[in-house]
């Protein structure tokens, strides 16, 4: 049998379902009043959360290409320092969650990952290092890091609402919905993560990142040009599918294919987290990702997550079970679908289930600080 963990992107179904990742362009949201354009760019996004809960987004109406390329050069002057440099900022110093892990430090499914990164979190009020996640950030001391870092996170902060509010029309949600939800992530508790991938020996059958749903609303990730490293699960079911609107994905569904998911200039790879499932109430899957790096470059890669306000109930809107119920009434109404109707998902709040997955992330730590 095949296990989603093992599977490897091979074929003319890989090659087709690459190509099928869509491309959304965000400029109708950056200007005027393109109405048409929004709805447009809103329904590409709803139905690549349907099919692949992955898609492109182009901003270079949003932002500058250089603006990413200075920040892949910061950390990779950050990279190359000595080992205990490195090791100030260590996230052992702090909260067990903010600054830097060494190279398989992080663990994903119990298997060591093949990365070091440095994590920023959305700063808090009253810090105290002793609880898990509520210290402070450490940032390097490198000229120019912090100042260029704060600008980025300021832009994919502004990134995430106008995502949000696109995803809010595809959805057909209400103005007064759309308020509802938007109260919940209007003071997002953001991550952001810069990752560094030596190559993976060749004769090494682990992972560079294990493979993993994010854990909240939407990652906005930047990639250097390395190609083949970054691979999305792509389950059987949809790879011939016409129109994914008209399938309901199955709970425990293991076949699928990995894709590779390149980069491409000008584009940012959006996905969506853990949080948009139970927002969708299962209409739109967060879908499993993993890197694997060989070849001979250091790859660096840097996903800023935005996320919920830490204390944000997160439960099924109404805007998708009404989609789910119309669903319900074209499609042919066979066991499954009726499974997939009645099953609500539990509300979660947030910052606990963030808590929980940090708690089990690290060799180190993990665990012992709540
Ligand atoms: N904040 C996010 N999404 N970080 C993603 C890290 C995923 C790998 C992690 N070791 C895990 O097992 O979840
Ligand atoms: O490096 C990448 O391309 C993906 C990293 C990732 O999935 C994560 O950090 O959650
Ligand atoms: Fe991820």
């Amino acid at each position: 049998m095949s296990s989603l963990y093992s599977t490897v992107p091979s074929g003319d179904a890989a090659v087709k379902a690459a190509s099928t990742l869509p491309i959304i362009d965000i400029a109708p949201w950056i200007d005027g009043h393109d109405h048409k354009g929004r709805l447009s760019a809103a329904a590409a996004i709803h139905a690549a959360c349907l099919e692949f809960g992955f898609f492109y987004l182009d901003v270079t109406s949003f932002v500058s290409p250089e603006e990413p390329e200075e920040l892949s050069r910061l950390a990779r002057e950050f990279f190359a320092l000595p080992q205990e440099e490195k090791d100030k900022i260590s996230l052992n110093n702090q909260d067990h969650a903010r600054g830097y892990q060494r190279l398989r430090e992080n663990v994903t499914m119990g298997l060591a990952d093949n990365h070091e990164a440095i994590d920023f979190y959305r700063p808090v009020e009253n810090p105290d290092k002793g609880k898990v996640l509520w210290g402070e950030n450490q940032w390097p001391n490198i000229p120019e890091f912090l100042d260029k870092y704060e600008a980025w996170i300021d832009r994919m902060k502004a990134l995430g609402l106008i995502v949000m509010h696109a995803m809010a029309m595809g959805l057909g949600m209400t103005d007064a919905e759309w308020e509802d939800l938007k109260a919940q992530v209007d003071d997002s508790f953001w991550v952001l993560r810069i990752l560094g991938y030596p190559p993976l020996p060749n004769d090494d059958q682990g992972f560079s990142c294990g493979a993993h749903k994010d854990y909240g609303c939407l990652t906005f990730l930047w990639a250097d040009r390395t190609r083949g490293a970054l691979q999305v699960f792509l389950p059987q079911q949809f790879l011939a599918v016409e129109n994914p609107g008209s399938v309901i994905r199955q709970e425990g569904i293991e076949e699928g294919i990995w894709i590779t998911v390149d980069p491409i200039p000008g584009c940012i790879v959006c996905n969506i987290g853990e949080m948009w499932e139970v927002w969708s109430n299962g209409l739109y899957k967060s879908t499993l990702h993993r890197v694997i790096h060989r070849g001979s470059n250091y790859r660096v890669s840097i996903p800023f997550f935005f996320e919920p306000n830490f204390d944000a109930e997160v439960a099924p809107l109404e805007a998708a079970r009404r989609i789910q119920r119309d669903l319900h009434l074209v499609t042919e109404s066979h066991h499954t679908h009726k499974q997939v109707l009645e099953k609500i998902y539990e509300p979660v709040v947030y910052g606990d289930f963030l808590r929980e997955k940090v708690n089990n992330n690290f060799v180190t730590g993990g665990g012992k600080y709540n």
